[in-house]
């Protein structure tokens, strides 16, 4: 699979989320499926809030980097560019909301699904499922902004 992410960068590829070049972080990996976007993600026993259970900062992590990848992925899907192509679209989050609907078992597979709802200028608003075997367990939001020359500073 040649993910998203495997477009960024190396100097941006150190995000705790999603960045290959980082070996403590979960380096998730986000592809279309038609419309949608999906990440897998199997959670490690050192991910566990209740035990048998996963941590909700995992969950939300999840959620935040499948949908800022999802984002770049929507800007160039909607301008017909391959994400290869310059100039390149980057994205930060700028809001992520969560709702914990179940608990989610640590010993599953996850598969987070992102709909993206709304382009606009350089926002993008992307909806997500984390689901566990048949089970939809969190829901988010995410505003994605397209990081600005002078982020930092
Ligand atoms: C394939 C190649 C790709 C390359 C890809 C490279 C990798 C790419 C980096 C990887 C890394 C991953 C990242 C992981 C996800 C993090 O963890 S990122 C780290 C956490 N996030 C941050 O640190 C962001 C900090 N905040 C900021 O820098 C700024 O507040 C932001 C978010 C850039 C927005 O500032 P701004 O650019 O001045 O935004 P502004 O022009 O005022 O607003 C633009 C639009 O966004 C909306 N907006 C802005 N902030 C918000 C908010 N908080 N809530 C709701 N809406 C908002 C505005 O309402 C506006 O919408 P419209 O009015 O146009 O409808």
């Amino acid at each position: 699979m040649y993910a998203f992410q495997d477009h960024y960068p190396e100097n941006l590829s150190h995000c705790y989320g999603c960045g290959s070049q980082n070996p403590h972080g979960h380096q998730i990996k986000t592809e279309w499926e038609g419309d949608e976007t999906v990440t897998r993600f199997r959670p490690e026993p050192f991910h566990t809030s209740v035990p048998g259970f996963a941590y909700g900062g995992l969950i939300a992590s999840l959620i935040d980097c499948h949908s800022t990848a999802s984002a770049a992925a929507a800007m160039y899907r909607q301008e017909g560019r391959s994400m290869d192509s310059l100039p390149a679209f980057r994205f930060v989050t700028g809001s992520l909301h969560v709702d914990f609907l179940k608990p989610t078992p640590i010993d599953a597979e996850l598969v987070i699904r992102g709909q993206v709802k709304e382009i606009k200028g350089r926002k993008v608003v992307i909806e997500s499922q984390v689901w566990a075997r048949t089970v939809m367990t969190a829901k988010g939001v995410v505003v994605a902004v397209q990081m600005p020359e002078n982020f930092g500073t």
